[in-house]
């Protein structure tokens, strides 16, 4: 029996909407279909009540599949799960959300990436290693959203992240994996790691830490 994607994205984002990381309308779910082709969220839908009519089918090259509600759109960041899923063929879901920490830890970078604290959360993203040195590439938050997908596509095309996520400066997080289960894991890490990074710089300054 196949189970519809959707399902996973709904359960999904009600539980990242109740976290306070997919607020109102903030953040866009995506999971692959066999052929390829992936749901994705619907532009502007409230993220804590989703249902099966708030999803578009998109093709990879861009094209709609299917579209429950006519007048709906695909998600205004459809271009950066396009751009994961072309560089990343084996990646069967993509996880975009907003929290407060992950905006915070977007400012303490100066360059293009964010470094990771070597904490033991880092081999729920795959890593490893003894003091493993891990950072998320960080993106610029262009106004237009396929100029960032684009910078996306020609910054793994040359060298990918050791971990399967990415950042967006003042924006949000996305993460990627081979299944709608570990994407939502992902996230929880990712966003476990970011409220580290707050909790300790703010220890740092209250020279508690
Ligand atoms: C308040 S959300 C602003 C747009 C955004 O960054 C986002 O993640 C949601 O956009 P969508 O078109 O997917 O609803
Ligand atoms: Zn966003």
């Amino acid at each position: 029996m196949s189970v519809d994607l959707r399902t996973d994205l709904i359960v999904a984002a009600k539980h990242f909407y109740a976290q306070g990381w997919m607020v109102g309308t903030a953040g866009n779910l995506s999971a692959r279909l066999d052929d390829g082709s992936f749901w994705i969220t619907a532009s502007g839908r409230q993220k804590g009540n989703l249902t099966e009519t708030d999803f578009i089918r998109i093709n990879l090259d861009g094209t709609i599949v299917e579209q429950p509600h006519p007048d709906s759109r695909p998600s205004a960041e459809t271009s950066i799960h396009l751009a994961v899923y072309n560089s990343f063929p084996e990646a069967q879901a993509c996880y975009h959300v907003h929290s407060v920490e992950a905006n915070l830890v977007s400012r303490l970078a100066a360059g293009d990436a964010v470094s990771l604290p070597a904490i033991e959360m880092l081999k729920g993203l795959g890593v490893w290693e003894e003091n493993p040195q891990v950072s998320i590439p960080l993106f610029t938050n262009y106004l237009e959203v396929p100029k960032i997908a684009q910078e996306i596509c020609e910054v793994f095309a040359i060298s990918p992240p050791k971990v399967p996520a990415l950042l967006i400066r003042d924006h949000g997080v996305t993460v990627w994996a081979n299944s709608p289960a570990a994407a939502y894991n992902y996230i929880e890490i990712v966003e476990y790691i970011f409220r580290y990074m707050m909790t300790a710089s703010q220890s740092i300054l209250d020279d508690k830490f």
